[in-house]
């Protein structure tokens, strides 16, 4: 596995692999979850590319940034293990400017939801994510389901930009009692992580309604929400698979999403139905 920091070092090496690249754009602390998507690039692409940054366009003021959790000798490891063929591991003085060109996220879509309680926050996804297609040039590119709003957002800016690369949805890797893996997990104490399991609690029992053919979005909420009790909840909602409200289940087509407060971690989670 070969480790590169720099931009143009990294462009000149690819440009001599002639194979379609597997990108997975990640920012560390790697988990199940993450490798998850990287075994997926692996079986699928002749080259696996891996990046870890922790972005600061896509933090608010007064967001975990500053001690966003970092793991680099084992990222390495797990990455090396993992059969990756490159980890590019950039710096933010290289990645930005001062006065830069940006990708604003839609209106709509970009400010619902993650994008209501963290408003810019699709914005400095999308622009970093451009930045490293661009460096990259990934054939396909894996994300995971776990961010399905993030998700939704770049795969309308591949369309939109037209683009050349495939987007690829991943499973979201859960914790044996159900808890979708996330990086800020660690953030949680003993007692926080056993309430955090109303969340995906609360998607299971919905998932169950709908196999009872209790198909009306008001409904599931409603009982969703009892779950969550007493979290603070930032959204639950019933969407299409084109991210728009609707009023019914619509099998094949749907996405509930929930994020909830823990303690002070905001923890995000969805089913696909
Ligand atoms: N449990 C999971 N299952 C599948 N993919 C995941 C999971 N968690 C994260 N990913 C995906 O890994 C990629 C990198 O995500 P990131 O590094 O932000 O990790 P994270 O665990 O989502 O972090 P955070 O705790 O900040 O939300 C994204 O495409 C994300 O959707
Ligand atoms: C896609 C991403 C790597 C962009 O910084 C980040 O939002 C993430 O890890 O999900
Ligand atoms: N996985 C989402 C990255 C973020 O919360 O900033």
């Amino acid at each position: 596995m070969r480790i590169i920091s720099k931009v143009l070092e990294l462009k000149e090496y690819l440009k001599e692999q002639n194979e379609n690249i597997g990108f997975v754009p990640t920012m560390g602390a790697l988990h199940d979850g993450h490798i998850s998507l990287i075994k997926k690039a692996r079986a699928e692409c002749k080259f696996v590319v891996v990046s870890i940054f922790v972005n600061p366009t896509q933090f608010l003021e007064g967001e975990d940034f500053d001690k966003y959790p970092s793991k680099d000798e084992a990222d390495k490891k797990i990455c090396q293990f993992a059969g990756v063929d490159v980890l590019f591991l950039p710096q933010v003085d290289e990645i930005y400017s001062d006065d830069e060109v940006r990708v604003v996220a839609p209106n709509v879509r970009g400010f619902v939801l993650e994008g209501a309680t963290r408003p810019g926050h699709f914005d400095g996804v999308l622009s970093v994510v451009n930045k490293l297609f661009n460096i990259v040039n990934p054939r396909y590119a894996y994300f995971g389901k776990k961010d399905a709003q993030q998700l939704n957002l770049i795969s309308l800016m591949v369309k939109q930009l037209f683009m050349d690369v495939e987007i690829i949805a991943v499973d979201t890797v859960r914790d044996s009692d159900g808890l979708a893996k996330s990086s800020r997990n660690i953030y949680l104490t003993p007692e926080q992580r056993v309430e955090a399991l109303k969340i995906s609690r609360s998607l299971s029992e919905a998932s169950k309604m709908v196999g009872k053919r209790l198909l009306k979005s008001s409904e599931i909420k409603a009982h969703m929400k009892e779950i969550l009790k007493p979290l603070e909840i930032g959204y639950v909602e019933v969407l299409n698979r084109e991210f728009e409200l609707i009023s019914e289940v619509e099998l094949g087509n749907s996405v509930i999403l929930v994020e909830a407060l823990v303690g002070e971690t905001r923890l995000l989670d969805n089913v696909w139905l």
